[in-house]
């Protein structure tokens, strides 16, 4: 039996941004024997926790214990996650349905119990169970698991989760797609399953189902515990704000007979409520303030009057937005990648990228370094995802060099071919290092509109230049969406098959798992895309393209080119 989750002011980085937290500070304790609801607004941090208890997100700070064993055990250079923990704890991750790959119900049944040591007769008693205990029908275990309804597949996938038998279910919005059937069986597996001794964590936003059956909240808000309480007393401190959209109603109107009072006539609301919305208030003061005059400064009742409106307004958006997370940072990458016109990025990618290729000597290739790193150093964060690939092809140059060095009889190490391989290799590795950085300053529909403003002409010719460009933006915008996506079935199969190893690197046994529903999805969002171009009118003879943004050459445009310029200048004449 496993003992409570214990956590340590544990914290989560994204996984490609070190210095952005996802989880910070974080001191919980999760009893056994007890349903603990994670709560919070969208964003807050629910699902990062609920995997991190996983083991599908690393730790960048704290300590994760179950019991008196440690999540992550260091061996050797590589930390790996204790199989017991992983073993005995199970995760239903947010749309854990649409992860199948087999060809039967059956079958994935029979993979999510591969890890456990079960005999055929214990394989098929709990089998029965989970279906029994999922209100599944038995005969839908030979059926294909993608011809299930969208609500039976969240059925199959807590089912196969339960067939597993886990000391510890994790949940991401198990409510999510059932129906009144569905939720109460869900209740019932909670109920059956704190009764055993065991313990579970949900996280919901479904708190009309599920805060009944709760023993404890924790209430997750910008990454960290705002408050942890017994259900009962959660329950009963919040009870207030059940009350409060009354009270506001009443504020309001008050609100408005004041200023019914001060000579002003409030519109109707269009939408049927019975005080019109902030905006149509403001709008209608400024306009009766407009025509008669600056009356309203003296009028203290109106000022009153505005002060409670604004009062009301205020204390609406806090109701609705109680456990508000801190406004975001404005996002300083959006605005880089607007700044500058792609044709100047590119023009400058250009001229640098071929001289670089043509240095022969060190000293040019040191150049080409220094100007690659000077690209490179701060827009070091966005180019993060791909210092792995740059790492690999670094060791890949190290061991070809090797090997050209390599002569076996006699056997000895030649420098000078090892040495000229590097030479041509770093030639390839500075012009990739300087690319990258173009990634995170140019937007796919910038780019779109630099290819159909510099070779629009070319289409009296016929030349496909809109298509071309389009197919163009539709790669820029689909890598990190199939990075996305593929990381999402990596954690699926990396859960359902109990693998101890950090989530980026799955084990070769779970790849079938992750690329087949993984290219089902792609294919799906493929369908998606072709409907959405389609229905704008993309491939039809007469379409034209948008015209409403408009690329303008800068002075900050014209500086990187003259810059690039003079680094290319400089580097000709060392060549
Ligand atoms: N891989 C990632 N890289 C960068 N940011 C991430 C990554 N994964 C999650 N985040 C961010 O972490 C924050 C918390 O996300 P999370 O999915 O945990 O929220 P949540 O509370 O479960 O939300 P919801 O109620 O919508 O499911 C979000 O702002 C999200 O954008």
């Amino acid at each position: 039996m496993t003992g409570d989750w214990k956590l340590k002011q544990v914290a989560v980085a994204a996984p490609n941004e070190p210095e952005k937290e996802l989880l910070s500070g974080i001191n919980l304790t999760f009893r056994k024997g007890a349903v603990t609801l994670l709560i919070g607004h969208n964003g807050s941090g629910k699902s990062t926790l609920l995997e991190t208890l996983a083991g599908l997100r690393r730790l960048s700070g704290g300590q994760i214990d179950q019991g008196s064993e440690p999540l992550w055990q260091s061996g050797g250079k590589k930390q790996r996650l204790n199989k017991t923990i992983v073993m005995n704890t199970g995760i239903a991750l947010q749309q854990s349905e649409s992860q199948w790959f087999a060809s039967t119900v059956k079958e994935e049944f029979e993979y999510s119990l591969r890890p456990y040591s079960a005999g055929a007769e214990e394989r098929e008693r709990r089998i029965a169970d989970a279906m029994e205990q999922a209100g599944l029908p038995s005969e839908l275990l030979e059926r294909d698991p993608w011809t299930l309804s969208g609500g039976q597949q969240r059925r199959l996938a807590m089912a196969c989760l339960l067939a597993c038998e886990p000391e510890w279910l994790l949940l991401d919005e198990p409510t999510a797609g059932l129906d009144a059937d569905g939720i109460r069986r869900l209740c019932a597996i909670l109920d059956a399953h704190r009764a055993a001794g065991r313990g579970a964590v949900v996280a919901t936003h479904d708190l009309d189902a599920l805060l009944p059956l709760a023993d404890e909240v924790a209430v997750i808000a910008g990454g960290t515990v705002r408050e942890a309480a017994p259900a009962a007393s959660w329950a009963e401190t919040h009870a207030h704000e059940a009350a409060a959209p009354q009270a506001q109603r009443a504020q309001a109107q008050r609100a408005l007979a004041q200023l019914r009072a001060a000579g002003f006539a409030p519109p109707a609301s269009p939408s049927g409520a019975p005080w019109p919305a902030p905006r149509e208030l403001a709008a209608l003061l400024a306009a009766q303030r407009a025509a008669n005059g600056s009356r309203t400064a003296e009028r203290p009742s109106l000022q009153a009057a505005a002060a409670a409106a604004a009062q009301t307004s205020a204390a609406a958006a806090a109701a609705r937005e109680p456990q508000a997370a801190p406004a975001a940072a404005p996002n300083s990458n959006r605005r880089l990648a607007s700044r500058f016109d792609p044709r100047a990025l590119i023009a400058a990618y250009l001229l640098l990228a071929t001289t670089i290729l043509l240095q022969h000597s060190w000293a040019g290739l040191a150049v080409g370094a220094a100007i690659s790193l000077a690209v490179f150093i701060p827009l070091r964060a966005q180019i993060r995802p791909w210092m792995k690939a740059i790492r690999a092809y670094v060791i890949m140059t190290a061991i070809i060099a090797f090997i050209a060095g390599l002569h076996l009889s006699p056997f000895s190490f030649d420098w000078d071919p090892a040495l000229q391989t590097i030479q041509r290799f770093s030639g390839l590795i500075l012009v990739m290092m300087l690319g990258l950085p173009l990634m995170a300053l140019v937007t796919p529909l910038r780019v779109q509109r630099s290819l159909e403003q510099t070779f629009g002409w070319l289409n009296r010719f016929k030349v496909p230049v809109m298509s071309v460009a389009l197919t163009v933006t539709l790669i820029f915008r689909f890598i990190p969406l199939l990075a996305g996506e593929w990381g999402r079935y990596v954690k699926i199969a990396h859960a359902r098959g109990k693998a101890t190893t950090p989530v980026g690197s799955l084990p070769f046994r779970m790849l079938l798992p992750a690329m087949v529903p993984y290219i089902r999805s792609i294919l799906r969002m493929a369908e998606q895309m072709a409907d959405a171009l389609e229905a704008r009118g993309i491939g039809h003879p007469l379409a034209k393209p948008t015209q409403g943004l408009r690329l303008r050459f800068g002075r900050e445009d014209v500086l990187i080119i003259l810059a690039a310029a003079a680094a290319a200048v400089l580097l000709l004449l060392i060549k």
